[in-house]
């Protein structure tokens, strides 16, 4: 049986691991591709997801980054920017290819990071998938940006 009167551990005990935590998170938006034959040359819509990988080492309490602080960053560099979006008007100099999507997201996600204090703790995105339809997507990681 489980004893629910536990008493706290007086110090919690956490490793020296770097370790990684994924999200999921979605949204929609509409694009045309340029100078491209086929069917994705007239205006349409995708649901988009993002399933975005932070790495790095746990505080005292054994979290690297709380599941709701990733969310939150989420929202402000990227859905925010980008839900219920026009493509076209945001990615202006480029086609709105999930290749050129996914560093865009990236970029944007890594300017908040670096806004927030994760210094003791060394977060850094370490992947991102970008799916444009559920069998097609895109994927960038840490050492193909700063490798
Ligand atoms: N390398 C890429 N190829 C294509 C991209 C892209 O971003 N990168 N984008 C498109 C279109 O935006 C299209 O809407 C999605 O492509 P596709 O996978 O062909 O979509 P379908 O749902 O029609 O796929 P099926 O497997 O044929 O059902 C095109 N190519
Ligand atoms: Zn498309």
């Amino acid at each position: 049986m489980n004893d629910i009167n536990i008493p706290k551990p007086k110090k919690l005990k956490y490793h020296e691991k770097r370790v990684a935590v994924t999200k999921e998170f979605d949204f929609s938006a509409a694009h045309f591709l340029y100078e491209y034959q086929g069917k994705c040359k007239n205006l349409h819509g995708h649901t988009y997801i993002v399933v975005l990988t932070v790495s790095g080492y746990t505080d005292e309490q054994g979290f690297l980054i709380d599941f709701n602080k990733l969310k939150s960053i989420y929202i402000e560099s990227i859905h925010n920017k980008l839900d219920h979006s026009y493509l076209n008007s945001i990615l202006t100099n480029m086609n709105s290819t999930v290749e050129n999507m996914i560093v865009w997201i990236w970029e944007q996600l890594e300017e908040t990071f670096s806004l927030v204090q994760y210094k003791k703790q060394d977060i850094r995105i370490e992947e991102i998938k970008l799916y444009e339809t559920p069998t097609s997507y895109a994927t960038l990681k840490w050492e193909w940006m700063h490798g």
